[in-house]
């Protein structure tokens, strides 16, 4: 069985730890470093790589990318040609992990998004080895236990799936709690407006997911001519692509900038 090592397991290593062990991988096969002694439910934790018991196969980067090169010379010292580097840092390239882990059997990232913790994630992953079909076969399992895993062919695409849902559960609670404060200022008890917000917006993907018919067609369903929906949508559709296309602009800059932080670039 490969020995998983989490080298910082905070919000994202916990909910992968928990998306695993839901999934009934052996907690024996995880160890979570972390500083801080709080323990990560279910599995061994430690507080210094020193307290390992055995050598990990699979390294995973779990702290914030802004540490990497001053953590990287310690836990080099724990990579044999036998260690993958499994990178979940926004903004770390595989060039830059590759520099710092030069001595690594496979350098791989993947970016995971929050309900990996539920096995709903979507982790699209990159390897810059694409003809390793053995270390994809080896992997492709391991990491679908926690959601849709696909492989991206560029690096560029995996850092555009990226941005599409690696953030998106934030998006998706602010638009949640926008519609459950909307029902709120029309008099309805707050509990009641996010839970019918929360359902609403699960149970139409859920939907969506399940037809696989396109999103126009699931709208078309819901918009009667001259209804309520077409009201609304009149008002929604003038400002939402151009929305979310800038939210996406701007963590696509602020990734950008993160890269050259880590490379120890200037700013500009
Ligand atoms: N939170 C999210 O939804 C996503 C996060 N990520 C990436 O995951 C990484 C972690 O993010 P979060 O879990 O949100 O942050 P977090 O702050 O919750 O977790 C960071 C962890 O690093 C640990 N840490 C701090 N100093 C350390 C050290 N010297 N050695 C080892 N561990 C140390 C902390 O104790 C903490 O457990 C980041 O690189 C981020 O880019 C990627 C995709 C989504
Ligand atoms: O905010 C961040 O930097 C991380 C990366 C993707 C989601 N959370």
């Amino acid at each position: 069985m490969s020995h998983n090592l989490f080298v910082g397991c905070g919000n994202m290593g916990s909910a992968m730890v928990a998306g695993w062990l839901l999934a009934n991988e052996n907690p024996g096969d995880y160890t979570a470093l972390r500083p801080s002694g709080r323990s990560v439910p279910g599995i061994r934790t430690i507080q210094r790589l020193g307290e390992i018991d055995r050598a990990p196969d699979r390294l995973i980067l779990g702290f914030k990318p802004q540490q990497l090169r001053a953590l990287a010379p310690d836990v080099a010292r724990w990579v044999t040609r036998d260690t993958m580097i499994v990178s979940m840092l926004a903004g770390a390239d595989v060039a830059t992990l590759g520099r710092l882990f030069p001595g690594a059997r496979a350098i791989v990232r993947v970016m995971p998004n929050l309900p990996v913790a539920v096995r709903r994630g979507v982790l699209p992953l990159y390897t810059p080895a694409h003809e390793d079909k053995a270390l994809q076969a080896e992997l492709q399992p391991w990491f679908s236990m926690l959601g849709f895993a696909p492989w991206c062919a560029s690096e560029e695409e995996f850092g555009a799936i990226g941005f599409v849902a690696g953030s998106t559960p934030a998006y998706v609670a602010r638009f949640i709690d926008a519609f459950a404060k909307a029902g709120e200022g029309r008099g309805l008890d707050p509990g009641l407006a996010l839970t019918a917000a929360r359902e609403a917006v699960l149970g139409s993907a859920w939907l969506g997911a399940t037809t696989g018919e396109p999103m126009a067609e699931l709208a078309r369903r819901v918009t009667s001519p001259n209804g309520t929906t077409e009201a609304g949508l009149k008002v929604l559709d003038a400002d939402l692509p151009g929305l979310v296309d800038r939210t996406l602009a701007a963590a696509t800059r602020r990734s950008a900038e993160m890269a050259a932080e880590i490379r120890g670039e200037p700013l500009q």
